[in-house]
């Protein structure tokens, strides 16, 4: 056997032609980050990550109005949504629930052919901001609000979200974000759904447990964590201090830190400039202020650069979305790339199934109870 690698570090675990990251360039499919991030609409990158090719206008046209037509939910999942007390429950436990849910109400669930699959993915990604949206009114005591079939993802997502259709540069703000977050390699969630799927499990269990693991604070609940650290600190005065003594405390800085990137994340360039902008905006500077003195306190003393949560953070809160809810944006994003890992590992399957090295007690001998 070869030697463990802890966390499995630098482990090459699959070929992929979805996304790649060579020399903290990031690439969807050949196109650089940078472009897809100034040009394209997540629409587009959703084509580009299931097809490996950019859509043509009347490609773009047919996915756009396949995704507007199967944003509604089940009368079920919506019931069930209204059935907890959602004052207390984290949405992203509502979303890994409502996404698992949501397969008992796909006739075709468990139909493995490739256009069967390919029609699931569509419905995933078009119900997986109205579960999020739904989530967020239903806790607010207030009705759901049906999509409309005219207007792009990012436009349906806030106006789901808040009732009126929003302005342009809350859509440039959270398009731009659902473009930068849609795909990321072989990252832990999107790991554990190929590891799911390729047990030859549905696509809706392969979801579902992406969900489970980008909901946790050293994937993607870092930029909730990044916004309660923010708050905490309160004021800008507070910043190094704070970080000082975390720091001291040998605890770690939310939103800070790479296992692949060690000299900067691609994407928090385009977040630190929206968050810049949007908080200028609306008032809130302090807590973009705030966020680039943490940034430069940690790159010169720890030698880490900020990740795609941190300024994510600042730009989430400035448009006025609720903390918890900035994760299942992560996910809303994130569910194209599992789509395109999974329907990917469906093609060129073999089971994943790596071995543990045993460092447990040596063969013994059993005792029988009545003699323990
Ligand atoms: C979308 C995403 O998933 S991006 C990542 C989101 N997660 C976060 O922002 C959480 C904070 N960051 C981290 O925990 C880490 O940097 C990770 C999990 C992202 C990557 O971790 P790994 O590659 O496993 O590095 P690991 O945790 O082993 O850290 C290596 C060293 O850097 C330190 N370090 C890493 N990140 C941080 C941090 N954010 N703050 C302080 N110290 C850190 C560790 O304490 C460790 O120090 P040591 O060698 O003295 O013990
Ligand atoms: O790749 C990773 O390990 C984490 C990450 O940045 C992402 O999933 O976007």
């Amino acid at each position: 056997m070869t030697a463990t690698t802890k966390g499995l570090e630098g482990v090459v675990a699959t070929q992929s032609s979805i996304s790649s990251i060579v020399d903290d360039q990031l690439t969807y499919s050949g196109y650089k980050i940078d472009d897809l991030a100034n040009n394209s609409s997540f629409e587009e990158v959703i084509y580009l990550l299931w097809n490996q090719k950019l859509p043509t206008k009347s490609e773009l046209e047919q996915l756009k109005k396949d995704l507007a037509a199967n944003m509604d939910l089940p009368d079920a999942v919506v019931e069930h949504l209204r059935s907890y007390d959602l004052s207390t429950v984290s949405p992203m436990a509502a979303l890994r629930t409502a996404v698992s849910l949501l397969g008992l109400y796909d006739e075709e669930a468990d139909v493995m052919e490739t256009e069967a699959n390919k029609r699931k993915a569509v419905r995933i990604q078009a119900k997986i901001s109205s579960v999020v949206t739904a989530f967020a009114r239903i806790r607010q005591g207030k009705e759901i609000v049906k999509p409309k079939k005219d207007l792009s993802y990012a436009e349906n997502f806030l106006y789901m979200l808040n009732g009126k259709e929003p302005e342009d540069i809350e859509v440039e703000a959270i398009n731009k974000a659902l473009v930068l977050h849609a795909d990321h390699e072989l990252n832990a969630s999107t790991f554990t759904a190929r590891v799911c799927v390729a047990t030859l499990s549905d696509i809706y269990s392969g979801i579902t447990s992406a969900i489970g693991a980008l909901k946790g604070p050293l994937h993607g609940g870092a930029n909730e964590q990044v916004m309660a650290m923010l708050t905490e600190i309160g004021e800008e005065d507070n910043a190094i201090p704070y970080i000082k003594e975390k720091i001291n405390k040998k605890e770690k800085i939310m939103g800070m830190g790479h296992r692949v990137y060690k000299n900067g994340d691609p994407r928090a360039k385009f977040l630190k400039e929206m968050s810049r902008e949007l908080t200028e905006l609306t008032g809130q500077s302090k807590w973009y202020n705030m966020s680039v003195e943490i940034e430069d306190y940690i790159k010169e003393n720890k030698g880490l650069p900020a990740n795609v949560d941190f300024y994510s953070a600042s730009v989430y809160h400035s448009l006025g979305i609720d903390h918890d809810l900035f994760t299942p944006i992560f996910a809303v994003s994130r569910t194209s790339g599992w789509l395109a890992h999974i329907l990917e590992q469906y093609e060129n399957n073999r089971l994943i199934r790596p071995r543990a090295e045993y460092v447990g007690p040596a063969t013994q001998q059993y005792v029988p109870l009545e003699n323990r």
